[in-house]
């Protein structure tokens, strides 16, 4: 407690502590002090007055100063705390209150107040004289400065006026350290509580009582006071140290959102993938893409090859082709061939609505990728960061972002190592200025898959699985034209979780067809009730378009014919090119059209024209389309001759209704063909229907077997 601040000689602070120890101690004393002063208050207050006055002695064992006479503390305080003992001429108008002194200061100071001890041991009472001195001495000291508490507006004003008056008046009566509790208020205070007393007329025996109940209130203000000042003083911190986080963040990141985001996108791209696993071995079907993307790998693998000659490799390497065809794949497999790190960046992830944060990221991935190089950046999704740049409000800063990009692809050298690949599927909406020389300068067309890429995509990944030693993948890459990678992958992967859902140990054709019209027609539906009637139609009607196809030259061969009810069919008849077709002939096309008149002609020949359906629609749709185009595409027409009709909206009336001529002729006669050919093979298309309406399902073999007029075997 008396180490108030480092101006406190250590010398005067440790023997008063010791010093009151000393008094403290029992055996120092002949008279017991072991009641406590706050059990004893009463009894202290009244003992105070009649002090018995035996043993003059004092023992300071503990002080090492054993046997000292009262008169030799005075002089031992005198000496460690020089001026104290002086008499001085400070008229205290404060009574002492030994009641509640102890109170106050435990309070306000978090220990014990060793002078109000000192005050109501009974030393004090048996050398009254000395220790009175000492304490009313003391006064000055912290344990009376509570009294600054007690404010009054009027108590404000005084301590104004009388600040100057005190001021003097302290300087020459304490110790310096206490100089600063001495300035507080202590004078205005006490006058204004002696002021109160005086108004309110308060007994001079009740005085003491008046006092330390104010005390004790105020202590109780003050306490609160502190302890909501504490915890103001604690939220004002918390707030602080936020603020400095905060600002650290956004020095350190401009935009914290980048922070949030780092573990889908920016962080991705700036902790490499190291590409082992992938190579050029994992992607099929794409081998012409593989073989240019070869050299690239060479370059990575060994640049100074490519320096000495002097050549110039591209910086950046676009990826061009539909959704799913392995870009991406690509792109990973360059790195794992060459195995240098790969950076992957999804170019939305540069598309930001704040200025500069797209920017920033750009020169975050180049800045790593160039400490890394060899290396691989690859961009996906490059329209979306680097499409024509055009102010948008939905893009507003994307004209900052490409031209960081554009900026960073010039700011390093070719034969740097580093190497961007980027990935699209609308080269047309890119940025001229990201297509030319310099830039992403090598094009590498990633198309779909040619029948005999969709059968090695297939093995791929049919050798993933369990399947049967009857699976012909190449019947099933037949019949998924236009499929890509990332759907052939998933048309394996749906056979597979059927067959599991059917509890059998692999998977079949079956399941294999059964994904296929799933993906290509949506999920069966079993559950639709079909009548007798619809099912008998659907049946004829299915089986029309199977003979028609069965039975003219150019059509392609039939894979399939069912009357399952399928996304919004009824049935279908499912035909396979043995090849994908580059081109078509006039007689193929003819051909399709015929096929696609059968089933409309099969209601017609067998239910007669009041009960043909509205199922033929899409038949007639597939037919005008083919032919409209032979007309005004393909130039087959001899009427409308070798020429194209784009717009047929601008077109003269004349032309227009030609077209529509020609377009209806080619529809009647090839409606009059599949009549024909279903009256001719009229007991084939009964035999075919039933036993559609038998099976449901008839395969390729099948449907031979039953046009054929054998019997199938019962399955
Ligand atoms: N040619 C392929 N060979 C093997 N697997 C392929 C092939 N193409 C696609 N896949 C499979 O499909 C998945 C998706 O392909 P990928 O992400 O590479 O396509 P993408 O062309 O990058 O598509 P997007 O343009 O949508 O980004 C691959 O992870 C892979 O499993
Ligand atoms: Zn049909």
């Amino acid at each position: 407690m008396f180490s108030l601040s480092n101006t406190v000689q250590p010398q005067v602070t440790v023997p008063l502590s010791h010093l009151i120890n000393a008094f403290h101690s029992p055996k120092n004393t002949s008279v017991s002090v072991s009641a406590s002063v706050s059990q004893n208050q009463h009894r202290d207050v009244v003992s105070e007055h009649e002090a018995p006055s035996s043993e003059p002695i004092l023992n300071l064992r503990d002080l090492g100063l054993s046997e000292l006479k009262i008169g030799q503390i005075d002089q031992l305080v005198d000496s460690l705390l020089p001026g104290i003992c002086k008499d001085k001429n400070v008229s205290s108008h404060w009574h002492t209150s030994h009641v509640s002194a102890q109170s106050f200061f435990e309070n306000k100071y978090g220990c014990l107040d060793i002078f109000s001890t000192l005050r109501s041991s009974c030393l004090y009472r048996q050398h009254s004289r000395t220790l009175k001195r000492i304490c009313s001495d003391l006064q000055y000291w912290p344990v009376f400065i509570q009294s600054r508490g007690f404010k009054t507006l009027k108590s404000r004003t005084r301590r104004l006026q009388s600040t100057s008056e005190r001021l003097a008046e302290t300087q020459h009566t304490a110790p310096s350290f206490v100089k600063g509790f001495l300035l507080r208020d202590r004078g205005s205070d006490i006058e204004s509580l002696d002021k109160l007393m005086k108004t309110k007329n308060i007994p001079e025996a009740h005085q003491d009582a008046f006092k330390t109940g104010f005390a004790e209130g105020f202590l109780k203000a003050q306490a609160l006071t502190q302890k909501t000042n504490d915890s103001l003083r604690r939220t004002r911190l918390i707030v602080f140290i936020l603020l400095v986080v905060g600002i650290y963040g956004l020095l350190k990141n401009p935009f914290l959102s980048v922070r949030f985001r780092t573990t889908t996108g920016l962080d991705s791209a700036v902790d490499p993938v190291q590409m082992k696993n992938v190579t050029f071995e994992h992607v099929k079907g794409v081998e012409e893409a593989k073989q240019e993307l070869q050299e690239v790998v060479e370059f990575l693998k060994n640049p100074q090859k490519f320096t000495v000659l002097g050549g110039k490799l591209p910086k950046g390497i676009l990826l061009v082709g539909p959704p799913g065809t392995g870009k991406t794949l690509l792109a990973r497999a360059v790195a794992g061939e060459a195995d240098v790190p790969f950076y992957y960046a999804s170019g939305s992830e540069f598309d930001e609505m704040f200025v500069g944060v797209g920017a920033s990221r750009i020169r975050n991935l180049f800045r790593e990728a160039k400490a890394n190089a060899p290396c691989v950046i690859f961009i996906d999704e490059l329209d979306s960061v680097g499409g024509k740049r055009i102010e948008s409000p939905m893009h507003p800063y994307s004209r900052q972002t490409i031209n960081q990009l554009l900026a960073e692809m010039d700011g390093f050298k070719p034969n740097e190592g580093v190497i961007i690949i980027g990935a699209t599927n609308f080269p047309e909406a890119l940025d001229n200025a990201l297509i030319r020389p310099g830039r992403f300068d090598m094009q590498v067309t990633v198309p779909r898959p040619d029948v005999k890429g969709r059968t090695e995509i297939l093995k791929w990944y049919l050798n993933k699985i369990k399947f049967d030693q009857s699976v012909d993948p190449e019947i099933i890459a037949r019949g998924t034209v236009g499929f890509s990678g990332a759907e052939l992958e998933n048309l394996v992967n749906q056979a597979a979780l059927k067959a599991a859902v059917d509890g059998k140990e692999m998977v079949t054709m079956k399941e294999l067809e059964f994904s296929k019209d799933k993906i290509l027609m949506g999920p069966e539906r079993r559950s639709v009730e079909i009548d007798n009637k619809n099912k008998t139609i659907t049946a004829y009607h299915e089986s029309g378009h199977a003979i028609i196809a069965y039975y003219t030259k150019d059509a392609m061969p039939i894979n399939k014919a069912t009357i399952m009810p399928r996304g919004p069919t009824l049935g279908h008849v499912s035909l396979l090119p043995e090849n994908d077709r580059w081109n078509e002939t006039r007689a193929q096309l003819l051909a399709q059209m015929d096929v696609s008149m059968g089933g409309r002609v099969a209601e017609e020949l067998i239910f007669g024209a009041d009960h043909i359906t509205t199922g033929a629609s899409s038949d007639f749709d597939n037919a005008t389309k083919i032919a409209k185009q032979m007309v005004t595409k393909f130039g087959m027409s001899e009427k409308l001759g070798v020429m194209t009709y784009s717009d047929t909206g601008k077109l003269s009336p004349e032309t227009q209704s030609a077209i529509e001529q020609e377009i209806r002729i080619l529809l009647r006669d090839s409606y009059e063909r599949a009549k024909h050919i279903l009256k001719t093979h009229a007991k084939e298309h009964k035999n075919l229907a039933e036993a559609l309406l038998t099976y449901e399902t008839l395969d390729a073999k099948e449907i031979q077997i039953v046009l054929e007029g054998k019997k199938l075997d019962v399955r």
